[in-house]
């Protein structure tokens, strides 16, 4: 159903099905038949690879939010893969987020429809039955922290530029409850209550610290700790880590699950406000102003 729907959004957004699925083959060669999600399989290791690649910053545009649902799903229904490293293709950024520019001055429809594209991608990621690993080789703000935070560990690269966290506030909206689910659980209640409010941005050592992250290391090593933390988790059974994950987790999305098209209606009518949309175009002028 989900695979469907966010086929009809590719195909819709000219996207040819027949080349993009052919971007998570099992070959050990690379496949980029994706646009914007590479794929590195290493089929007799039984772990890919996934390699953000939309520039500028790896926002999460309803194109790119429907070529990594259909990735993750390929490669969650290919028995080859157990584990699947989450990481950026240009170093310096792993994501920004949700794209400001999918929330800004389009109609309900819309909001909509990218809406139900981001619950899709958190719902993939967090319930995956493959070990997912986030190599945070980048900034990691809002949506991109939730993209890490729903992995099962993360290895961010010591960088001070590199700060990973939910700032939501920062732009004058509201995180949603399965955002702040998802950080309660890694960080706990307390610590996620001040970094909501503040909109705190976390540099390595405090995203250490807190929990954010499980390991800092150096640049140029976050891609083989990551495989070297898959390949011990890979050596428990999977039916055991499994249902264990499931254990720890379905509550959590069973809870978005219930009251999924609600959570639709609530971020169409809030994100549909002229003061959230004054604030979302402050923010994107602000940053355009940083620049110059
Ligand atoms: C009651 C509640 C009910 C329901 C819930 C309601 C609402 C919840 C709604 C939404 C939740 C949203 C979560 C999010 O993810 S919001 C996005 C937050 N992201 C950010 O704040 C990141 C902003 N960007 C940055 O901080 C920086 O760009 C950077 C650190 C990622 C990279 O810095 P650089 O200096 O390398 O690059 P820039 O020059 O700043 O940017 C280059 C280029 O990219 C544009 N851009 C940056 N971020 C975004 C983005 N997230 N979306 C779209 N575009 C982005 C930036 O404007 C520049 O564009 P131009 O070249 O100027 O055109």
């Amino acid at each position: 159903m989900a695979l469907v729907a966010a086929r009809g959004t590719l195909l819709r957004a000219g996207v040819r099905l027949g080349t993009e699925a052919a971007a998570c083959g099992r070959n050990g060669t690379r496949r980029s038949a994706s646009h914007r999600v590479l794929v590195e399989p290493d089929a007799a290791a039984g772990i890919a690879t996934i390699k953000f690649k939309n520039p500028p910053v790896n926002s999460l545009t309803l194109e790119f939010l429907t070529e990594l649902i259909i990735c993750l799903e390929k490669l969650e229904n290919d028995k080859t893969f157990r584990g699947v490293i989450l990481t950026s293709n240009s170093p310096g950024i792993f994501s920004a987020g949700l794209d400001l520019r999918e929330m800004c001055g389009k109609n309900p429809a819309h909001y909509a429809e990218y809406w139900r594209a981001v619950q899709e991608l958190w719902l993939k990621l967090y319930v995956s039955n493959m070990i997912l690993v986030a190599a945070i080789n980048g900034a990691s703000p809002a949506g991109g922290c939730l993209m890490s935070l729903s992995c099962d560990y993360r290895v961010l690269a010591d960088n001070p530029r590199y700060k990973v966290g939910l700032n939501e506030t920062l732009l004058g909206i509201v995180a949603p409850f399965w955002f702040r689910d998802t950080l309660v659980n890694t960080i706990g209640h307390r610590a996620s209550e001040r970094a909501l409010q503040l909109g705190l941005l976390f540099p390595p050592a405090e995203a250490l610290q807190v929990g954010m992250v499980d390991q800092v290391v150096p640049e140029d090593q976050v891609h083989s700790t990551a495989l070297s933390v898959i390949t011990q988790w890979l050596a428990i059974p999977d039916h055991a880590r499994q249902l264990t994950k499931s254990m720890m987790r379905k509550a959590t999305t069973d809870n978005l699950i219930k009251q999924r098209e609600a959570d639709i209606q609530n971020f169409v009518s809030f994100i549909s406000r002229d003061s959230i949309q004054k604030s979302l175009q402050m923010y994107i002028e602000k940053l355009k102003q940083k620049k110059s």
